[in-house]
Order: structure tokens, then C-alpha cells, then sequence
């Protein structure tokens, strides 16, 4: 995942600072690189770099991103390469010259290059699957005739893009002295939203990758971008949509966004997340009820499985934590208290960065622990780095038990839709059961969500939601074009040890 934002509006005079707050909005949903493209009255003024938010835009940068239009990205990297190059948006200077910002990972990048290079005639400069995309779209871009009213041609070009992509891809594009535009996969695997402001001077349009961004820059929620749909905004404060043919059907959106990517206070395709992961600590302690009778765990308290306290891992894990104690009827506590300053551990690139983050990030209250059956409830463990350090910590602390609680199901397939889990061997739950699990992480009892329960989580949300992306979990891809093979290949291009080496050389 990363972040995307376009805003474009007759009354919007400062684009610049607007995608700025949007960003930092979006933080969460990429560390590593964030950019800023804005049309200054048809000149192209363009800020990236690698950073946060915060960092990459100093006042020098914003006075220069100037104009009433403009996109802009916060980059989790997953594909290409981390370096500064490959921050985005990319730009091409034909036709009118494009701009293009981009969540989500092409599935068939390599043939796409090929096909570039060679028919299309076209220049790549980097490693990045969205400098691609940008070309494919260009490219049929091109193709229209001169005199084609743009919104038109804007549409036609990302039917190309439907047409010769696959994969996930939420796109926000600026079309330099027109306009901006929006496309979502033809399954709607990344989430995207629009919203509307009216000002005295008009009416402005924003497109985000969640809803936070629009409450906080005080647009209202018009609509999700829909599976395959394309939609063009222009600073008269025109909006146009074109829905794909598959437009009616319902999205397959990516539940791991409900489960851990998006923030709690978003809508994605009708669906509060926040309530989402309400459920699923509902659901979790129903099946903490269910597995403790099963095996028959006796309470020395009068309690559920003699849990005393449940406690969440900062920060995901907290609303699921919530819901859980509740109905399990056991004190909620917070045992752990983060440090404000380190940014999400698993969405940093390199294993060793995450492992020392996780240290920095939570410190334990030992009071909370001394003596006590602990259940320390997350959103999901991927590679385990912070559940094992987590449950050491707690043992520190005094824990007498530690029950651990997952409101996703074991993750142990490779995603390819714009997610770092390339290397199946990294996950910890891959290849083992949750005993085996418990054992590795080094927790008495290991609790997971099952999937069929977290599904119906997400889908109570918005019951029209047939089918969710939920491979990590399954090994399902729903885009039908992954096989053994392609999945060796991400594995060998993205896993541990081939990002250490690309991050020393970044
Ligand atoms: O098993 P792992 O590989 O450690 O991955 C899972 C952990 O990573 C995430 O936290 P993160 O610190 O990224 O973000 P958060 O503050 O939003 O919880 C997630 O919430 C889990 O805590
Ligand atoms: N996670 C993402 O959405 C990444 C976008 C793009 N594939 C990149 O790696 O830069
Ligand atoms: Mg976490």
C-alpha cells in the first residue's frame, strides 16, 4: 500500500499545501518516500524524495508548489527499488505532460516493459512497476486523436490500462493545464475515495486512498471510486465518471486494509474499518470461549481461561482489544505504551530495522503485568518480529501467563498486490500450525481469528461485498494470474536478504 491523494477545485488556489496536510493524513500507509506534483498554471512543479512527509517538504519546496491542482504519494515500497528515484509521482512530458501517482503492485510488469520498449517505443528510467503504468497510460493517451474532448480521452487511455495491466492499482493522474484523473482496478484490490467541497468560489473535488483525508481537509464523502471505474475532475469543478463494465458488481477489496493498513476512522468501499475491527474482537472472543472449552483450560479466577487482563499491542491491535475484553468481561488494561515518534515497525523496509524498532516502540508498565494470566491482543502477526519480542517483554514484566490473541488469521502466503510479504519463509506462520507458532513467539496459548469469521466482520459492513482479497491468508489471487512461478519470482527479487542489499546501496 501506499498513499495517493489528487484535489482539483475553481476556487482551489493552493493545491500545494492541501496535498501536504492530505499526505501526512496518509502517512500511516507509506514511510519510505513521499512526492508532490502540482500544476502551476500548466508548469510542472514537482517535490520527492525519500522520507516522511515531514521531512521531505521543507518551506523552500512548498512555495514552489504553486497552482490549483495537483497529486500526490506516500510510498511503502513494493516493487522497483527503495531509492529516491523511485519515489513518486512520476512525470512524462507527452502528451500535455502527466503526472501519475500509484498504490498497488503490477502482476505483469516484466511483459509490460517488454511490450513498452519494443512497440510502444518508449524510455523507462527506472525499476518501478508505476513508471510503467504511467507509460501504458501515456502511451493510449497518444493514441487518441487530436480534438477528442479530453475526459473522453482520459477514459479511452485507462481503458488501455485496463486492457493491458493486471494487478492492484489505485491511480491518482494530473493531466498538466486540464485536469486531474482517477482509475481503480478492475476488482477494486487497493481502496479509493471520492470527495466534495463547496466553497463560495465553487465547487472543489479531492480523491484519496481513504476517507481520513477528506475529513481533514473538510471535503465529504461522495463516493468509493468503483472496481474499474475511471473518473475525471477539472478545476471548473466538473466531476465524470466512467464506470468500468464491471462496475456493478461489487469490489474485491483487500481485507488486510481492514485488518491492519487503513486507519480505524476511514470508509473504504461502505465499510467502517473501525467497526470492522470491533467485530473482530467480538468474534475473536467468541472463539477464545469456543477453544478454551475445547480444550478443556480451567480459570483460577473465575475468569475466561483465567485471563485477568486483556491489553492491545499499540497501535492496530487496540480496537479489536477493545471490543474483545468487553465481551469476554475481563478488565482492559494498556500494558504497553508506544512512543509516539517511531512510525509503523512492519511497513519499514529490512528486518533489522524492524527488530530494533519494536524495542523503541512499546515499553511495559510492570504493575499491569506482575502475577497476572495476560491476553495480549493484535491485529495480525506476519513475520512475528513484534508478538516475540512483545511476549519477552511481558515475561519481563512479571507476566505469570501470556495468552496471545490474533484478529487475523495465520498469514502465511506471499501478497503480490502491493504489500510487503514476498518470501513465504518469512512469514512465521508458514509451514507451521498455531501450536508450532506459540512455541516459536514463545506464548502459552496462541489464539488466531478464523478467516471465515473475519470475513463476515468485514462483510457485515457492507453485505454487498461478495468476495474479499484475501490470499494472504488463503493463497487465493483473485486476479487468476498468479502461479508457482511468478511467486518464485517476487520471492527471489523482494525477500530479506535482496532488500538489505538494495537498501545499502539506496
Ligand atoms: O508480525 P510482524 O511482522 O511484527 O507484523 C505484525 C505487526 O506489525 C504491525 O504493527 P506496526 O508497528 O507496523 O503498526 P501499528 O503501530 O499500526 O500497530 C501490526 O499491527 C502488528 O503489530
Ligand atoms: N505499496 C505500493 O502501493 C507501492 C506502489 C509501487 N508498486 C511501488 O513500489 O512504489
Ligand atoms: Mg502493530
Amino acid at each position: 500500500m501506499c498513499g495517493i491523494v489528487a484535489i482539483t477545485g475553481s476556487s482551489n488556489a493552493a493545491a500545494g499545501p492541501q496535498l501536504y496536510d492530505a499526505l501526512s493524513v496518509l502517512q500511516h500507509r507509506g514511510q519510505d518516500a513521499a512526492g508532490i506534483a502540482t500544476d502551476d498554471h500548466g508548469r510542472l512543479a514537482l517535490r520527492k524524495d525519500n522520507g516522511l512527509v515531514a521531512d521531505v517538504f521543507r518551506q523552500k519546496h512548498m512555495n514552489r508548489l504553486a497552482g490549483g491542482q495537483g497529486i500526490g504519494h506516500c510510498r511503502y515500497p513494493t516493487a522497483g527499488c527503495p531509492s529516491n528515484a523511485e519515489a513518486q509521482p512520476f512525470y512524462v512530458n507527452a502528451p500535455y505532460g502527466l503526472a501519475l501517482a500509484h498504490n498497488g503492485n503490477l502482476t505483469n510488469t516484466a511483459e509490460l516493459v517488454e511490450d513498452l520498449r519494443q512497440s510502444d517505443r518508449r524510455h523507462l528510467n527506472t525499476t518501478s512497476d508505476s513508471e510503467v503504468l504511467l507509460n501504458i497510460f501515456a502511451h493510449e493517451l497518444q493514441q487518441k486523436p487530436a480534438g477528442t474532448p479530453l475526459a473522453d480521452a482520459v477514459f479511452d487511455a485507462c481503458d488501455g490500462v485496463r486492457r493491458r495491466c493486471r494487478g492492484a492499482y489505485a491511480v491518482t493522474g494530473l493531466v498538466m493545464g486540464h485536469g486531474v484523473f482517477a482509475l481503480r482496478d478492475p476488482l477494486g484490490i487497493r481502496p479509493l475515495v471520492i470527495g466534495r467541497r463547496e466553497t463560495l468560489q465553487g465547487v472543489e473535488h479531492m480523491i484519496a486512498s481513504e476517507s481520513v483525508a477528506l475529513d481533514a481537509l473538510g471535503f465529504e464523502l461522495l463516493d468509493d471510486v468503483g472496481p474499474g471505474e475511471a473518473v475525471w475532475a477539472d478545476a471548473a469543478g466538473q466531476l465524470v465518471r466512467r464506470p468500468s463494465g464491471a462496475a456493478h458488481r461489487p469490489p474485491v477489496p483487500c481485507i488486510f486494509e481492514h485488518v491492519y493498513l487503513a486507519r480505524p476512522d476511514s470508509m473504504m468501499d461502505g465499510v467502517s474499518v473501525y467497526k470492522a475491527r470491533l467485530r473482530m474482537g467480538e468474534k475473536l472472543a467468541d472463539k477464545v470461549f469456543r477453544e478454551a472449552s475445547r480444550l478443556g483450560i480451567q480459570s483460577d479466577n473465575g475468569k475466561p481461561a483465567g485471563i485477568d487482563v486483556v491489553m492491545p499491542i499499540p497501535d492496530s491491535g487496540r480496537t479489536a482489544a477493545l471490543s474483545m475484553a468487553a465481551r469476554l468481561g475481563v478488565p482492559y488494561r494498556e500494558g504497553f505504551i508506544k512512543n509516539r515518534y517511531v512510525g509503523r515497525t512492519f511497513i519499514m523496509p529490512g528486518q533489522a530495522e524492524r527488530r530494533k524498532s519494536v524495542r523503541k516502540k512499546l515499553n511495559p508498565i510492570p504493575l499491569e503485568f506482575a502475577g497476572k494470566t495476560v491476553c495480549l491482543v493484535d491485529d495480525s502477526i506476519v513475520r512475528g518480529t513484534t508478538c516475540t519480542q512483545i511476549i519477552k517483554l511481558a515475561r519481563e514484566a512479571g507476566a505469570k501467563r501470556v495468552v496471545y490473541c490474533s484478529a487475523a488469521p495465520p498469514v502465511r502466503f506471499p501478497n503480490v498486490y502491493g504489500i510487503d510479504m514476498p518470501a513465504p519463509e518469512e512469514l512465521i506462520a508458514h509451514g507451521r500450525t498455531t501450536e508450532q507458532v506459540a512455541e516459536e513467539i514463545g506464548a502459552d496459548w496462541l489464539v488466531y481469528q478464523d478467516l471465515a469469521d473475519l470475513v463476515a466482520c468485514s462483510r457485515e459492513g457492507n453485505p454487498q461485498i461478495e468476495r474479499f482479497d484475501c490470499s494472504v491468508f488463503d493463497g487465493v489471487y483473485p486476479t487468476g494470474d498468479i502461479d508457482a512461478g511468478y511467486l518464485e519470482g517476487v520471492r527471489e527479487k523482494r525477500n530479506d536478504a535482496a532488500q538489505t542489499a538494495a537498501l545499502a546501496s539506496r
